[in-house]
């Protein structure tokens, strides 16, 4: 007789939350789940409720309604509530000020319990891990904004927590400084195996961090999977924008084929009449030189090129942006090529939109 595989509950698992103020839902019916070592970000616009759902995750706010579990153990409904500093929850914010008036040590042995020389012992281990047990002594002046950042982390993780809350942790940082505290951090949270649900509002972090990422807008999850998927499978154009700039073209859809100066965009399930975003980003437009007044051939891959001229260019960095006027209708589209392309504003070029790359969407409140 087979034996089914025993099954994991999440580390921590949130139902059907609802939170609003004033009339107005700001969490809205959000359930997700995280697993041991994994790192779930929650990523979102400004204001589309990741702080609030953190805090009552937290136990600081309470939810309307829903639930909220840890290893499959209820911890928090609207009638039953753990109280937060008993339900094993580390806790990373922004503001995550150090005590002043203690040492380093001391800091990082706040919420500990055990024998002095238990506490020691577990302190001078996440230092030694975050790099700093040569502070152990010294006060949080000494140390540089990011060191402090390092001990917060190590303050959070002493008392072993199941589970991270992270609220925008590295936003204070500037940016070398961040990407090696981040690489840190998610080394050290994977080796203590907690669950980690981090809020950020900056895609880069995400996909940075995550191995699960729940897009949130006005209070919802409205994707959610490996960061790999959100990028490549976005659910709508929004989804997309979230990720870097966009350029869409529309058109109406006849017989699932949608006619445009690009040529022919396949959209199945769009009924006859109605209307599409297509939708591609600037590093998948493909910028072909103008032939004596020709573009290149149509292919299946690339479509039909359309002309337009330069109207400026800019070298990023590792990359060049260009912006194109298009003939077809004076809109711009803007298109990224690796290194340096320069091109003088008024320079004829061709543009195509490579299929496997293009996303196309039924048009929102059209
Ligand atoms: N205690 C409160 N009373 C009234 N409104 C609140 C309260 N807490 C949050 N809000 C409102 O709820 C909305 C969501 O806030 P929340 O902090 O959860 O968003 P967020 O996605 O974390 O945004 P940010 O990235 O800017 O922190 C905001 O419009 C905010 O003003």
């Amino acid at each position: 007789m087979l034996t089914p595989a025993p099954q994991t509950a999440p580390r921590l698992e949130i139902r059907n939350m609802m939170r609003s103020f004033g009339g107005t839902p700001v969490v809205n019916d959000v359930s997700l789940k995280v697993m041991p070592g994994q790192v779930t970000c929650l990523l979102g616009p400004s204001g589309c409720g990741k702080s609030t759902t953190l805090r009552m995750i937290a136990g600081v706010e309470m939810q309307d309604s829903g639930e909220i579990y840890v290893d499959g153990e209820l911890i928090c409904d609207t009638v039953f509530r753990i109280p937060p500093e008993r339900r094993n929850i580390g806790l990373m914010f922004q503001d995550f000020a150090l005590f002043p008036h203690l040492t380093v040590g001391d800091n990082v042995a706040f919420g500990l319990s055990g024998s002095k020389a238990e506490k020691r012992a577990r302190v001078e281990e996440l230092l030694d891990k975050v790099g700093l047990r040569r502070f152990i002594d010294g006060y949080p002046y000494l140390l540089s904004g990011g060191e402090q950042q390092r001990v917060a982390l190590a303050r959070a993780l002493a008392p072993r927590p199941k589970i991270m809350l992270m609220d925008e942790p590295f936003s204070g940082l500037d940016n070398r400084l961040r990407d090696d505290i981040r690489d840190q951090t998610l080394e050290l949270l994977k080796a203590e195996d907690a669950a980690v649900l981090l809020v950020t509002h900056e895609p880069e972090e995400a996909m940075r961090m995550a191995d699960e990422i729940a897009l949130m807008r006005g209070g919802r999850i409205v994707q959610q999977g490996a960061p790999y998927n959100i990028y490549n499978a976005p659910k709508d154009r929004q989804a997309v924008s979230f990720f870097s700039d966009i350029n869409v073209i529309c058109g109406k859809v006849q017989g699932a084929l949608c006619e445009t100066p690009f040529g022919q965009f396949l959209a199945p399930g769009v009924a006859d009449g109605g209307e599409v975003d297509i939708v591609i980003r600037p590093q998948h437009l493909k910028i072909e030189f103008d032939r004596n007044g020709k573009g290149p051939e149509p292919t299946p891959q690339n479509g039909v090129a359309a002309r337009g001229e330069v109207v400026r260019a800019r070298f990023m960095g590792s990359e060049s942006l260009v912006e194109i006027r298009m003939d077809y209708d004076g809109s711009i589209l803007k298109a990224t090529v690796p290194n340096v392309f320069l091109p003088q504003p008024g320079r004829p070029l061709w543009l195509m939109f490579r299929r496997d790359r293009c996303f196309v969407f039924p048009r929102q409140n059209a």
